[in-house]
């Protein structure tokens, strides 16, 4: 594994910290709804969010083109702003990965979020070199995403740790499933961890996670800020009121394979049409009942 001591490698380092929401892509009659897209950022953005993310696996990015995802992060943008946003950079081809990083040079980023290669399995050196690839390309920090049952990759702990040594390697989205890992990562506190699992919010705050990107936080979005500031400030009691309500409907938005239930509820309030691209399915009519319990159980507990 190499060590990073070139200079340009230099970097701020930025503060993650807070609630991201990785936006759902709207789709109308198969085409991206750019009018939906917008409106859904902009009522986001004004819950007091630390940002959004734009073309992660809620976003069906694995369905969009090239062009569409440069698309959907403009129109994003253009609706909010003010507000950081994360670009999601999947990708199986170095190449191909690194032409993504040159193209969004020009777009105003926060962070890109880069998941390992999906399918391939490299060896610990070759993920090493992946991220080392990616983050020497990139004028923007990088936030690792730890996703080994999505990608079919496992990022040792002892990767995390010379990853942490490059300058632009700043965050882990931990779906890692791993706790001692990130219990490990957390003490050695050069990674800034957010919970990637909306299950482990409140948990990974409460063990010094510094924030979280939640796809169920589409919903309720407030109360997940006011949740997550409760803990910041050490109001326990108030986090875990507001937490404890919140549990159910995050159980079942992961109950079948996300987004088809942020959208579910998205379309139940008007904000979008209910389509997800192939093989992303809609949810099932089963699905459907318990998110509406879960969603008005939410807005008022018994
Ligand atoms: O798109 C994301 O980022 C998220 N993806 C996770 C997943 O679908 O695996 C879930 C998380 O809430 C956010």
């Amino acid at each position: 594994m190499h060590h990073f001591s070139n200079a340009s490698t230099t970097a701020t380092t930025a503060d993650f910290s807070g609630l991201w929401v990785p936006l759902v892509t709207p789709f109308r009659a198969g085409a991206v709804d750019h009018v939906a897209l917008a409106a859904l950022a902009r009522r986001l953005g004004s819950t007091g969010i630390a940002g959004l993310v734009v073309c992660g696996s809620t976003g069906e990015a694995a369905a969009l083109d090239d062009d569409e995802k440069l698309a959907v992060l403009d129109t994003v943008a253009a609706a909010t702003p003010e507000l950081p946003r994360m670009m999601g950079l999947a990708g199986e081809h170095l190449g191909h990965t690194l032409s993504a990083v040159r193209r969004l040079a020009s777009r105003p980023l926060a962070a890109l979020l880069v998941p390992p290669p999906s399918y391939i399995r490299p060896s610990q050196d070759g993920l090493h070199t992946w991220f080392a690839a990616i983050a020497d390309a990139s004028g923007v920090p990088i936030v690792v995403y730890d996703i080994p049952y999505r990608t079919g990759s496992t990022l040792a702990l002892s990767t995390m740790r010379a990853l942490a040594e490059h300058p632009r390697i700043q965050a882990v989205k931990d779906c890692g499933g791993d706790a001692g890992k990130t219990r490990a990562l957390l003490a050695d506190g050069r990674l800034q961890m957010l919970a990637g699992e909306d299950a482990q919010i409140f948990s990974l705050l409460c063990e010094g996670g510094t924030g979280a990107i939640a796809a169920s936080a589409h919903l309720h979005t407030d109360r997940f800020v006011a949740m997550m500031r409760a803990i910041r400030e050490e109001r326990l009691a108030d986090a875990r009121g507001l937490w404890q309500a919140l549990v159910p409907l995050i159980d079942a938005m992961f109950a079948e394979p996300n987004p088809a239930a942020v959208k579910a509820l998205l379309a139940h309030q008007g904000d979008l049409a209910d389509e997800l691209r192939a093989p992303m399915t809609p949810a099932s009519a089963a699905l459907r009942t318990r998110l509406l319990a879960a969603h008005a159980a939410v807005l008022s507990p018994r």
